[in-house]
């Protein structure tokens, strides 16, 4: 029950607290997130997705150079950021103070465990079978508790009730939004490190060049990618969400790499050998 936390923005009002003096609120387009407040998912998630860069970093830079204050630049970097982003949720009422540490926690403490534990020498199967099990389990989590009598969307029905603005309240933040993205990334990824493309980039060597010219176009097509697929119907909306991330990975992981090395393959003269 800790999990189900309210979120500011709902809470003044639903708690009775002020219901002799109605409390102003200021709400933003991003205060209107539909999910249970406790912990806090972008802290949580920031935290978790930044810490193999940081520690990428700090290990890079400890082999570079030798003095301690330019080592720790990496970890005082995510400290600062995370403290942003979690002053940001409070901020917005998105958040009480207590959600957003306990985002930043298990962030921290994600990003840590797991960070040594990518699988990317698994079979294609391993990743079907893990965004079915996330699939099939979530929903049977959910349909259960609702026979039972809990219902888990109790959050999306108060967000939309205070949200000052009906459109501020956004599909995308939906628990199952983050299940459905969460499955298809990770079928994703199996059909990505399966793929041709990936096996051809994965035994060649992309300069600095090539790698700008990856993220250039990576984010040159994710950006049009993620604009499409949000269509009214919250089912069809589900099911575009869960291919556009299954999508992303292959395009990142393969298809890109694969186009800018085949084309600058073909740019580059052969070289002779004497
Ligand atoms: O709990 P917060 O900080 O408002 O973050 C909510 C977000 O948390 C993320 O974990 C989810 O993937 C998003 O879909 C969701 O919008």
């Amino acid at each position: 029950m800790f999990l189900f936390g309210d979120r500011p923005f709902w809470w003044v009002h639903e708690s009775g607290y002020y219901s002799q003096a109605p409390a102003q609120v200021h709400q933003f387009p991003s205060s209107c997130e539909t999910g249970p407040g406790s912990p806090s998912g972008h802290c949580m998630i920031t935290g978790a997705a930044l810490w193999p860069i940081m520690t990428a970093v700090s290990s890079q830079l400890a082999t570079r150079t030798h003095s301690p204050w330019v080592r720790v630049i990496p970890s005082l970097a995510y400290c600062t950021f995370l403290l942003a982003v979690g002053l940001s949720r409070i901020f917005l009422l998105a958040h009480f103070p207590h959600q957003v540490l306990a985002g930043l926690i298990t962030g921290a403490v994600l990003g840590w465990l797991m960070t040594p534990r990518v699988p990317m020498e698994r079979e294609l199967s391993f990743y079907g079978l893990t965004s079915l099990a996330l699939l099939l389990g979530a929903s049977l989590i959910y349909w259960t508790l609702f026979t039972l009598g809990l219902d888990l969307s109790w959050s999306i029905s108060l967000a939309s009730k205070w949200c000052e603005r009906p459109e501020w309240v956004h599909v995308d933040s939906r628990p199952f939004a983050s299940l459905s993205r969460d499955s298809g990334a990770a079928l994703g990824l199996g059909i990505a490190l399966h793929s041709p493309c990936y096996a051809q980039v994965r035994r060649a060597y992309l300069g600095h060049g090539q790698k700008i010219a990856c993220l250039v176009l990576a984010m040159g097509l994710l950006g049009p990618l993620d604009w499409l697929g949000h269509p009214p119907q919250i089912s069809l909306f589900y099911i575009f969400n869960f291919l556009k991330y299954t999508l992303w990975p292959c395009l990142v992981l393969a298809l890109v790499p694969w186009v800018v090395h085949t084309f600058s393959a073909q740019e580059t003269p052969p070289v002779r050998s004497s």
